[in-house]
């Protein structure tokens, strides 16, 4: 419960109409959500606009409702305040109906293509062993020290963010770590958080879809640099190309990492294998058990943020090399078996290149490459073709197939993806649109020392068809084959 006038504190207002001692029972944007003394948010989204329901959730008891335009009929007993930017006031409006749990914890938020969950889950991962209460906002998992909240979104609505948040001030946390995705600053999920540290690792293709453009995926990611405070840091990869173009603008501690430039956290790779990383970093070589070029970056970055956010360096370094990061990440099934089947979550044509360059520099003779791949429905159509051809050009055998198809239909998705094969790369490529027979296809396939990357859906445990979600596991398919064929 909280008054009216208090939830809305620091939202600039462009008029109200009614009591702002009104006592509000609970703050919601969804008016199938409305239940009496709801305060209602109308937000305009990207199927249709909050503010068509603002009588409906009137209707079930909102008394407030707060708006970018006053609806036709408005109702005596009810407040109506007018805002510029509803979404962004739903975010100060949630902060403010939690009580701005951010301003009591320590929160870093990461930010960028791919590598957010790496980084964010080794952090989490990391301040943990260094002995601290933390919290993790991510993909896969929202983390309460031990207590796992389950993940709807990379970063959830703002009300049920701050309600995460305050949870986990409640349970004592110092710091959490969140993924910052596009989305959610473009839709101001982050609006009232107050942030310690913003990490960028990378921008790269992806979600063209929602952002019609490469530029306002840029300029999405650059605002929530643009809104830190002055006594955040902002921490870049520097070797990506936007890396210091997120720091253009912002008033926080400007930092960088990387493995090329002169930067404030630097490392060089000494020994990259499929047992781990060797890296030197502060003139000392320290061994890593997370694989591949593009997790020395994950590792500087979380490095960095360590050391910013207080913590000793040498302690960092010792706590950081026995970390194994995020579920479904460059995970070995069964490793030791027969052939190495690598399950990844790369969903990205940059993801997918890298995972696969990384692959190829662990060959040592005439091991084929075979790769199970397929994207995702009702997501970006541009990255189909891409991610197939780069499947073609970094293996031996590709086996086309489904990821989640969602709404469409999973044949129509392959077939979007073919159109980046070349006729030459045609015969080594098979279709097979039903995921599990497309892994069981490839682990027979495989020969001794083979290595099979099956990508795209790392952790989930589900595959979405139709909008029904359905037990599945690409972890589990491969280890049944491994355990079927050794028997
Ligand atoms: C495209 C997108 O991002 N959509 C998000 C958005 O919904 P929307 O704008 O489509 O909402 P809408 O359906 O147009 O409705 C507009 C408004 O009317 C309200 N409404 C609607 C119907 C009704 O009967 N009554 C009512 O009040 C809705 O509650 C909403 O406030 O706002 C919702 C609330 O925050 C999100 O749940 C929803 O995420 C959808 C489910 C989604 O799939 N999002 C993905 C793309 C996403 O956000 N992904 C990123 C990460 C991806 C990555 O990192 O790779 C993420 O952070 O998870
Ligand atoms: N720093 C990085 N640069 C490029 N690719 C990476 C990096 N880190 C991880 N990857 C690849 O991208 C995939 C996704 O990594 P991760 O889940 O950490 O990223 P994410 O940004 O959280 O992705 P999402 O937006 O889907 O949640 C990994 O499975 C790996 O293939
Ligand atoms: N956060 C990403 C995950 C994609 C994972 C992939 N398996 C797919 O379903 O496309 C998205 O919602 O676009
Ligand atoms: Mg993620």
């Amino acid at each position: 419960m909280a008054e009216l006038k208090d939830i809305v504190y620091k939202v600039s207002l462009t008029s109200s109409y009614g009591n702002m001692h009104v006592e509000v029972s609970n703050l919601c944007f969804d008016s199938r959500k409305v239940t009496p003394g709801t305060l209602f948010v109308a937000v305009r989204g990207t199927q249709s606009d909050g503010h068509v329901y603002i009588e409906k959730a009137v209707a079930q008891g909102a008394v407030a409702v707060v708006c970018e335009k006053l609806p036709e009929m408005i109702s005596e007993t009810v407040t109506y305040v007018t805002v510029k930017n509803s979404a962004h006031a739903l975010g100060v409006m949630a902060a403010n109906f939690h009580n701005n749990p951010s301003d009591k914890l320590k929160l870093t938020g990461v930010t960028g293509t791919n590598g957010k969950t790496t980084t964010a889950t080794l952090l989490f991962q990391l301040f943990t062993k260094l002995g601290y209460a933390v919290g993790l906002i991510s993909t896969v998992e929202n983390r309460i020290n031990d207590t796992i909240v389950p993940s709807t979104h990379t970063t959830p609505d703002p009300i049920q963010l701050n309600a995460l948040l305050q949870r986990m001030v409640e349970a004592g946390c110092s710091h959490v770590f969140m993924e910052v995705s596009s989305h959610a600053v473009d839709q101001e999920r982050i609006a009232g958080l107050k942030f310690a540290g913003a990490i960028f690792t990378n921008i790269t293709h992806d979600h063209l879809d929602y952002h019609k453009t490469f530029e306002n995926y840029i300029k999405a990611k650059k605002k929530y640099f643009d809104d830190l405070n002055s006594d955040a840091f902002a921490l870049v990869n520097a070797d990506d190309k936007r890396g210091m173009v997120m720091l253009q603008n912002t008033r926080a501690a400007k930092h960088t990492f990387g493995l090329k430039k002169m930067v404030d956290f630097k490392g060089k790779i000494i020994t990259n294998s499929i047992e781990g990383l060797e890296l030197e970093i502060g003139g000392k070589n320290v061994w890593f058990k997370m694989i591949g070029d593009f997790n020395a970056y994950n590792l500087l970055g979380v490095y960095g943020a360590a050391v910013l956010l207080g913590e000793d360096s040498e302690e960092v370094l010792t706590q950081l090399s026995s970390l194994k990061g995020a579920p479904g990440r460059f995970e070995l099934v069964m490793p030791g078996s027969k052939f190495t089947a690598i399950v990844d979550y790369a969903h990205t044509p940059d993801a997918l290149k890298n995972v696969l360059e990384t692959i190829a520099q662990f060959r040592t003779g005439n091991e084929q490459v075979i790769t199970v791949v397929g994207c995702g429905g009702n997501r970006d159509k541009t990255k189909r073709p891409l991610m197939a051809s780069i499947a073609c050009r970094f293996s031996d055998k590709v086996v086309l197939t489904s990821d989640n198809p969602r709404d469409e239909d999973p044949m129509e998705i392959i077939r979007e993806m073919q159109t980046g094969v070349t006729p030459t790369e045609t015969r080594k490529t098979l279709v097979m649109s039903d995921r599990e027979e497309a892994i069981k296809t490839a682990c027979m396939m495989a020969k001794d020392h083979d290595i099979i990357l099956v990508a795209g859906k790392g952790h989930e445990d589900y595959q979405e068809i139709k909008g029904v979600k359905y037990p599945f596991d690409d972890r589990e398919v491969v280890a049944r084959m491994i355990k079927l064929m050794t028997h």
